[in-house]
């Protein structure tokens, strides 16, 4: 059996402080996904620190989060916000260390919802820290009527979900 081949996704946004392209106090953060799975990889600046040198418990957090969000956009194909999630820190994660990331959804809870799972690794492949969340599903007709984002805004975000 072939392996699926990742592809890069293209970033949309340009504040985001996980994912803008143009935020230059953000991680900006990539994805790549193989239509089963999302990935990222990244090496985290000493700015996020927390202890010496290692990266914030909220900045891990943060990237568990915007992972697991773009997992449940791309392999749903819908807009979504993230209700809840547990992390957990397993291994310390040292500034300017390459890390990947991958997320997965874990179980279709139903039509509006999913559990999603990512995992942070240091270079020797060892999970550093991991979360599961609970995410809420929204078609862009129901995302917009909560005033989220502009309409225009809206359209250049489903254009880049499938
Ligand atoms: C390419 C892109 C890249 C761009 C990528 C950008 C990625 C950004 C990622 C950031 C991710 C975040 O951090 S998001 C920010 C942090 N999260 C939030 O701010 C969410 C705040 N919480 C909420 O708004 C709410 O608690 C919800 C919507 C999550 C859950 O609503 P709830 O009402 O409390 O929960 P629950 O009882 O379980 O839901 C009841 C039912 O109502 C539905 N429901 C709830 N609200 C609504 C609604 N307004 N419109 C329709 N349906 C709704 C639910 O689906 C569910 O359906 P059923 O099961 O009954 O059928």
């Amino acid at each position: 059996m072939t392996e699926r081949q990742w592809k890069p996704l293209a970033g949309v946004d340009r504040d985001c402080f996980a994912c803008g392209t143009e935020n230059p106090h953000g991680l900006k953060m990539r994805f790549e996904s193989n239509g089963e799975q999302l990935r990222s990889f990244l090496t985290v600046r000493p700015r996020f620190r927390g202890w010496s040198n290692l990266v914030h418990g909220g900045i891990l957090s943060t990237m568990l989060d915007e992972m697991m969000s773009w997992t449940a956009i791309h392999l749903t194909e819908r807009f979504i916000l993230t209700k809840g999630m547990n992390v957990a820190f397993k291994k310390p994660v040292r500034v300017g260390t390459p890390l990947s990331l991958n997320g997965y959804i874990t179980e279709r809870l139903s039509e509006r919802k999913a559990r999603v799972v990512a995992e942070i690794r240091d270079e020797e492949g060892e999970v550093c820290a991991s979360s599961e969340g609970e995410f809420v599903l929204f078609t862009m007709e129901e995302f917009g009527a909560m005033g989220i984002m502009a309409e225009e805004e809206l359209e250049t975000m489903a254009a880049a979900m499938g």
